[in-house]
């Protein structure tokens, strides 16, 4: 029977829940490797997290022995590489965050393992993503006995809490060799905004923004909503790159989606056409957005942003 890993960065765990991308990835395991699946975690787990992680369907959950996170890539790699050896894994999954496609990278590898990315299904040993913007949809079988598999947020609804719960079991971590070590590390200031690749409501902004976020980001606030931005707003440093959706940036699928001044470059509507509901307000009625957009606002965003959060402050009082 096939085995499924799915390897979990210990910063995306706590003891108020389990993320949604990682829910997913449990969720895909458990259909695929029924009745068996392994967790390998970062770092040692507490009762909490380890019991979360058995109600969403872990049956084992692998921590290391040592910490391995002070190493970058290489520490975390060397012990999903133990941890797949471990379980006799067929497929390892992962998130599609950053730092867990570097573990990714280490790990195919490691492993001589096909490595595909940004993964949205999988089907037996099928794995399937768009490429070249959205352009084309390709499905990729990989010929080496393990496939290292790092999966898009919101490729799949997860499953219901149950009443499972886990074995937590350590393992020893082999040599890690040379690598960068982690000096200091500083926590992000929290925006009290939900987490942009998990949220419902979604309110971005572009180029048409000429520098000033407030008014998205009073919209979003109004609505409960995580901010977004084009890259052209990225790039030109008005916020940071992790709020970048599309090709190259995040990928949302919330229920809503508001664009303001943002033209609906081919890259951009790859990280949001599968949106529910979409909104693009643009001041150019030839605007790309619009040939998705559920409902489109020809205007001035300076005017129609603040009217509109000014109107769901007033509903909602
Ligand atoms: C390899 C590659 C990868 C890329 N990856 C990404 C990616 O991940 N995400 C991404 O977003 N882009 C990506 N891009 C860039 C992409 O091609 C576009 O350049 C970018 O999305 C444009 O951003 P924008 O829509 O904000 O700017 P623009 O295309 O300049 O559009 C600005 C819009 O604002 C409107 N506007 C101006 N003023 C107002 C106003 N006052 N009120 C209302 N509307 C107004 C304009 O009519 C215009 O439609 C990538 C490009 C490449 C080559």
């Amino acid at each position: 029977m096939s085995t499924t890993l799915v390897y979990l960065d210990a910063r995306s765990l706590s003891a108020e829940g389990i993320g949604k991308a990682e829910r997913e990835l449990l969720t895909i395991a458990a259909a695929r490797s029924a009745g068996s699946v392994v967790v390998a975690v970062s770092s040692p787990v507490d009762d909490d997290v380890a019991a979360g992680l058995g109600r969403f369907g872990a049956t084992t959950v692998l921590v290391p022995s040592s910490d391995v996170t002070a190493s970058l890539a290489a520490g975390p790699a060397a012990f999903a590489a133990a941890a797949a050896a471990e379980s006799g894994a067929d497929l390892v999954l992962l998130t599609n965050a950053g730092d867990s496609k570097e573990v990714a990278a280490r790990l195919g590898i490691k492993l001589s393992a096909g490595v595909v990315t940004d993964v949205v299904a999988v089907a037996g040993d099928e794995y399937t993503k768009s490429v070249l913007a959205g352009t084309y949809t390709t499905r990729i079988r990989v010929k080496t006995a393990t496939a290292v598999v790092t999966m898009k947020a919101n490729s799949v609804e997860p499953a219901a809490a149950g009443d499972g719960a886990a074995e937590v079991r350590r393992l020893d971590v082999p040599e890690i060799g040379p690598s960068a070590t982690v000096e200091r590390t500083e926590a992000k200031p929290a925006s009290g905004r939900p987490e942009l690749a998990d949220a419902r409501v979604v309110v971005s902004g572009g180029r048409g923004l000429e520098g000033d976020f407030g008014p998205v980001e009073a919209l979003a606030d109004s609505l409960g909503a995580a901010v977004g931005a084009s890259r052209a707003a990225t790039d030109a440093g008005w916020i940071e790159h992790s709020y970048q959706v599309g090709q190259t940036g995040k990928t949302v699928s919330p229920q809503l989606y508001i664009a303001a001044g943002i033209s609906g470059a081919v890259q951009h509507k790859a990280g949001m056409q599968t949106a529910q509901t979409i909104v693009a307000i643009n001041s150019d009625p030839d605007a790309p957005i619009f040939e998705i957009a559920d409902l489109g606002i020809v205007g001035d965003l300076t005017e129609i942003l603040p009217q509109a959060a000014e109107e769901i402050k007033r509903r909602k009082a």
